[in-house]
């Protein structure tokens, strides 16, 4: 069965829930807080842009980042995104600083037809009082309930969450009559759903970045789907360790070593690691760096990809006839460590011209790093979801998806 489509819903004078995936990069500037790569706003924009032309009153939903303390939240509120949507939708926001209560009741009854409001951080819930509680990212029933009670219709286009079974899309499409995909959840599904099916081969897939412990589980099932799964950035060092590599300070989770170490014996050489890292005396742009072959030294971190990994990644890509890439080599955002971020996405140009290949990266950061580079507009496909669309690349229900209802 189909499911209901923000096209289907009555929305003239409706108080419409959308929960949206506005987790997007942010950055200091002049001493405050801004957002740094807007991809994730701009493409939510038609979903709103349709509940405001027709007369819905919008009341958005989001998290930013991961709490884990009160500490947390003073970096990670809502208000530089309220901004940055303000201008791209070229009307007023309101932004407001709470997540429950009566400032946030009164706002959305204030709320005329047309008109937007976002709220804070959906995970400022999982800190109370100083406790991490997890309201929000647990799926606390009351959390869900309360949220819903806010509204008439619910909307989700968060295609970056849908791997999430939170109470900002799951516990409020319980407990509400409607709830719909938005434009860009319905593309996403569109798109991912038709590379799937039957992935012109050979199929590569390329997991980076930070989230390892997220992840590894969703290269454990890729590795059964793709003929290659490279590892790099962040992760590669849970595996250097698993092969009993000296690692230094690098990003490193031991409770995953001994999946790392099975993942590795059932690969063989379809797991792809990197051979070399630029290591670096401390996480910052000027640090003393070094091309470590054999391990990285005490006092040192792989921070990218070095030389010979790049030519290994790139010969393993060359031939490739469908990529899907998620998560950083390294941490490009320091100019110093961005060459096999780069070298990556340049590669991928090249097989989507040159190979025909259906390329697509997914992720905050991973796009973020591809719009750096200039380049995401010559591969096939952008997704806002990193762990969302690997999990669908993968054949697994989403969460998120599976609560939208059906037509
Ligand atoms: N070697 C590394 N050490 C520490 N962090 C890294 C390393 N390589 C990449 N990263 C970081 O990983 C982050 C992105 O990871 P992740 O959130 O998993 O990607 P995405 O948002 O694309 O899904 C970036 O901020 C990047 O700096
Ligand atoms: O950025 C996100 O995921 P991604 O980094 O895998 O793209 C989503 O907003 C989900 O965030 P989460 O992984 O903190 O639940």
């Amino acid at each position: 069965m189909a499911k209901l489509t923000v096209e289907d819903l009555e929305l003239k004078g409706k108080k419409v829930l959308m929960r949206v995936d506005f987790n997007v990069p942010l950055k200091e500037e002049n001493g405050e807080v801004v957002v740094s790569n807007d991809n994730r706003i701009v493409a939510a924009l038609p979903t709103i842009k349709y509940v405001l032309d027709n007369g819905g009153r919008a009341i958005l939903f989001s998290h930013l980042g991961r709490i884990k303390s009160e500490d947390d939240k003073k970096g990670l509120s809502m208000k530089p995104v309220a901004q940055r949507l303000a201008d791209l939708l070229g009307q007023p926001v309101t932004f407001v600083p709470a997540t429950e209560g009566k400032e946030l009741e009164d706002a959305i009854a204030g709320l005329e037809d047309g008109q937007v409001l976002i709220f804070e951080n959906t995970r400022f819930e999982d800190v109370v009082n100083g406790e991490e509680v997890k309201r929000e990212s647990k799926n606390d029933p009351e959390l869900g309930k309360y949220w819903a009670s806010l509204g008439d219709v619910f909307v989700n286009d968060a295609f970056g969450t849908a791997h999430r079974a939170h109470a900002s899309n799951v516990g409020i499409a319980s407990n509400i009559a409607q709830t719909a995909a938005g434009f860009l959840m319905e593309k996403e599904i569109k798109f991912l759903g038709g590379a799937v099916e039957n992935p012109e081969r050979p199929f590569v897939a390329i997991i980076g970045g930070a989230k390892v412990s997220d992840k590894i589980t969703i290269i454990e099932n890729l590795l059964k789907k793709a003929d290659k799964v490279i590892v790099g950035g962040g992760m590669a060092f849970t595996f250097d360790a698993a092969n009993g590599k000296a690692i230094g300070n690098s990003l490193f989770e031991e409770d995953k070593v001994a999946l790392a170490k099975q993942l590795i014996e059932e690969a063989g050489d379809k797991l792809v690691l990197p051979v070399d890292a630029v290591a670096a005396d401390k996480f910052a742009n000027d640090a003393d760096t070094y091309i470590a072959e054999d391990g990285i030294k005490d006092g040192y971190m792989g921070l990218d990809a070095g030389p010979k990994s790049i030519e290994l990644f790139k010969s393993v890509l060359s031939d490739a006839k469908t990529v899907v890439w998620n998560g950083p080599m390294g941490v490009f955002e320091m100019p110093n460590f961005a060459k096999g971020t780069l070298a990556i996405g340049e590669e991928l140009v090249k097989v989507t011209k040159e190979n025909g290949a259906t390329t697509i990266v997914g992720g905050g950061d991973s796009t973020a790093a591809v719009q750096q580079l200039g380049v995401a507009d010559q591969l096939s496909h952008i997704s806002t979801g990193g762990g969302a669309s690997l999990e669908y690349l993968e054949g697994k229900t989403l969460p998120g998806i599976a609560a939208i209802s059906e037509k």
